[in-house]
């Protein structure tokens, strides 16, 4: 099974997930594409058979500004990635209350859109909780290789 792999960041912690991710993913045998800097030509290039985002939160609630481009050209070319099953890691910090994750769930709301299948449920991390988010993610990460390799 092939991963692409993609990530939005404004101080580099979504992007480090995300490397740590493409590494479990690898180890676990996975194909990995890892789309950096988010592109949607490279990304659909990649014919991906499956999608990882992970995506942090800015301003109230808005995705990075590097992420935007890559955001508002799938929406508006709106390449259809029906039944590809995807995940999303959503990186904010709870302090932003009704904002919390936003850009994860704006990432997540386009991909259902395109009919992706979300397979696993958005991992919230919470910079309030933690300082190690890629460690955080592991577990949601082991899930996510096993849903994968589920379907196979
Ligand atoms: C200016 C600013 C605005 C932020 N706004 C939000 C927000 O609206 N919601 C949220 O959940 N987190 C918000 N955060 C928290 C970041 O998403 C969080 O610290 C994240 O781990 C940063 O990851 P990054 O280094 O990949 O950008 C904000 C952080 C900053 C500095």
């Amino acid at each position: 099974m092939q991963v692409a792999i993609l990530s939005g960041s404004v101080f580099g912690t979504a992007d480090m997930v995300a490397d740590e991710a493409a590494s479990v993913c690898s180890g676990a045998g996975l194909d990995v594409v890892r789309v950096k800097p988010a592109n949607v030509d490279a990304m659909l290039a990649a014919q991906p058979e499956s999608l990882l985002v992970c995506t942090s939160t800015t301003g109230m609630g808005e995705l990075p500004d590097s992420f935007m481009p890559f955001y508002l050209e799938l929406q508006s070319r709106f390449p259809l990635l029906t039944k590809i099953p995807f995940g999303v890691i959503a990186l904010g910090d709870s302090a932003y209350g009704d904002t919390f994750c936003q850009g994860g769930e704006l990432m997540r709301e386009l991909l259902l859109e395109l009919q992706a299948e979300e397979v696993l449920p958005m991992l919230r991390l919470d910079a309030s909780e933690s300082v190690t988010p890629e460690v955080d993610a592991q577990p949601w990460l082991e899930q996510w290789v096993n849903t994968l390799a589920q379907r196979a």
